[in-house]
């Protein structure tokens, strides 16, 4: 149970981490850093570069029988490894590169059927690689690099291995079959022969082979015109694929510009006022194409009586006046109305919402608000002022010129797209978590109530801020609101009764969408979708692959245990109960923990 491998944890502590690490025995182990756990056992522990300095004893990590991931790279832990390793039957993912352990690698390791990883890379490691490995069918990953292994490579015959090294050791003979298909730097440093690395000494080249099935140059010359036509039909197809790709985009692009979310101005400049605001003219729609009739004389002389309501102490450098003129772009739709992109004259740009169907009392509704506009955080998206009346709500906002998280993950995903970076993506949803910690940490029952890709917008420097904080509380929103439905916690049937715990569901579907790049179900507008935690977790049941992952996180292979520990927390967000998800704070410390050691690995 989860007592017993807290016990076992801190003998391990006391054998080879005692200064190091930061373990407090009257919180839960589960709370430890390094320590992640599920249904009430640890599955995973993951120290890596922490200074850890010694032998690791039997009965301490051995005894964690539930163990999925443990990771113990860039220590100096030394000896052999204990031998009730054996039990964790459940090991799929063992880090342990970069120690001094050394021996034989034991022999136990290929009764651990479960391993997808082993990394066994720069240690001490000597005598031969194993022909037992063969019975670890879901091997992906064999990293042995860098010991002092010695003998001939055995006849490895792993269906599932796709990383494979074993440069830098003591190995002499030829390249099993088997292993001919992974690249030369696989095999660095020793002399060995055949596969990528060339012919062994009395070895036959297959093409050289008087039966060989490849054809070969001599028999089957080309004449010259063969080989002109092929030349000119290669051009032409090329030619044509060119064309058709040219008129395909020219398509994509004027379909693009219509729906798109950072629309291009419209052609014909249209003022907020334009659109019916204030004066009462519009039906709270989509911004007309054409410019419509100046607005009445009476509407400017209501729009003159009433004010703006401004938060803050800083200079009120628009009016209500200001903003009417300012001209106007939609850039979308959502749940609660309709949000402008207004230029003022002097040039400054806000994002103006429309509220729809906000008949909140108006007492009721400035309480709100004001509540609302006295949040002060980096990572909320600032609310600078409020317009009310019986027939218009309007807030202002400041403009994120970035656009969405779901846009920049969802859209264009053609050629023109720049991929978004590991370090990007941990750095949003480090934003996005200290931007609802803080709404948390406000009142112990206030919440969001809306976290979803497209309510994350970013600065010009890509930076994240929560927006829409504080509307669903304000206007409530409508149980059909589709579009949050992939986010919405099993437990929430009452949309205006959001919990924080509530928050933290939606917030684990948020970090899914991050590793995935995959939207959760309705999220996208005329888009299945996927239900994120659920497609996470039966991907997840089978083995730790890299499927999961959005292709562009492919190319960070040295941070993919922070990527994997990032996931799992995005599934214990959504877990089903929510007494069994973190706190937003807790959440807050996972991601920090994972973007240190990010950085530490990108170091080594
Ligand atoms: N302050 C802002 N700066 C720049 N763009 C914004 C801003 N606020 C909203 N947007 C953009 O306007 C679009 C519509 O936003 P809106 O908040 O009205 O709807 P939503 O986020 O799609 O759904 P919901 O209303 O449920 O939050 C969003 O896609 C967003 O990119």
């Amino acid at each position: 149970d989860l007592a017993g491998d807290g016990a076992d944890l801190m003998t391990f502590r006391g054998a080879v981490g005692r200064f190091v690490l930061p373990w407090n025995t009257s919180v839960s182990p589960c709370m430890w850093p390094g320590v992640t756990c599920a249904s009430n056992r640890v599955v995973s522990l993951r120290l890596p570069g922490s200074g850890l300095i010694g032998q690791i004893p039997e009965g301490t990590i051995g005894n964690l029988s539930n163990l999925q991931t443990l990771s113990l790279r860039f220590n100096a832990l030394s000896g052999p490894l204990p031998s009730d390793l054996a039990r964790c039957k459940e090991l799929r993912n063992l880090y342990l590169q970069g120690n001094r352990f050394s021996g034989e690698i034991p022999a136990f390791l290929s009764s651990l059927s479960s391993l997808v990883r082993l990394n066994l890379a720069e240690n001490n490691f000597s005598g031969v690689i194993p022909l037992a490995l063969n019975n670890l069918t879901r091997l992906g990953t064999l990293y042995l690099e860098s010991n002092h292994l010695s003998g001939e490579i055995p006849e490895l015959d792993l269906p599932n291995l796709v990383q494979f090294n074993v440069s830098f050791n003591r190995l002499n003979g030829s390249v099993p079959s088997k292993l001919r298909d992974k690249p030369a730097n696989s095999f660095l440093g020793m002399s060995l022969c055949g596969g990528p690395l060339g012919l062994c000494p009395g070895e036959i080249s297959p093409a050289a082979a008087p039966t060989g099935a490849l054809p070969s140059g001599s028999g089957s010359k080309l004449s010259g015109a063969a080989i002109a036509g092929i030349v000119i039909g290669t051009i032409a197809v090329f030619l044509i694929l060119l064309v058709i790709l040219f008129l395909l985009c020219r398509k994509k692009g004027k379909a693009g510009a219509a729906k798109s979310v950072e629309a291009k101005p419209p052609e014909v400049e249209v003022a907020l006022r334009d659109v019916g605001i204030v004066d009462g003219f519009g039906t709270n729609g989509v911004a007309p194409a054409t410019k419509v009739a100046a607005s009445s004389a009476p509407a400017a002389a209501l729009a003159a009586k009433k004010q703006l309501a401004f938060f803050g102490n800083g200079p009120k450098v628009y009016d209500l006046e200001d903003l009417l003129r300012a001209s106007a772009e939609v850039l979308g739709k959502g749940t609660f109305g309709t949000t402008y992109k207004a230029v003022l004259e002097t040039g400054m740009m806000v994002a103006v919402k429309r509220l729809r169907d906000a008949n909140t009392p108006e007492k009721e509704f400035r309480e709100k608000i004001d509540a609302i506009g006295a949040m002060n955080h980096p990572n909320l998206v600032p609310l600078q002022a409020y317009y009310h009346s019986k027939d218009e709500k309007l807030l202002v906002y400041d403009y994120m010129p970035m656009g969405s998280l779901s846009s920049l993950l969802h859209g264009n995903r053609g050629s023109g797209r720049t991929p978004l970076s590991w370090e990007i993506r941990t750095s949003i949803a480090m934003a996005a978590a200290r931007g609802i910690e803080y709404i948390h940490s406000t009142s112990p029952t206030a919440s969001h109530g809306n976290i979803k890709s497209s309510n994350i917008l970013l600065t010009s420097s890509s930076e994240a801020r929560v927006s829409d904080h504080g509307l669903a509380h304000l206007v409530g929103l409508s149980a059909t609101s589709n579009r949050a439905a992939g986010y919405r916690a099993p437990e929430v049937t009452d949309t205006r009764r959001v919990s924080q715990k509530a928050d933290v569901y939606s917030f684990g579907v948020l970090l899914l969408e991050l590793l995935t790049g995959k939207a959760p179900a309705q999220a996208l507008l005329n888009e299945e979708g996927v239900d994120l935690p659920r497609w996470v977790q039966s991907v997840v049941h089978e083995e730790w692959t890299s499927e999961v992952f959005d292709m562009e996180l492919l190319r960070y292979q040295s941070v993919e245990e922070e990527m994997a520990e990032l996931l799992q927390l995005g599934v214990n967000c959504t877990a089903q109960y929510p007494d069994q998800r973190p706190t937003m704070s807790m959440v807050v410390a996972k991601i920090e923990e994972l973007q240190r050691s990010s950085v530490e690995v990108s170091k080594e």
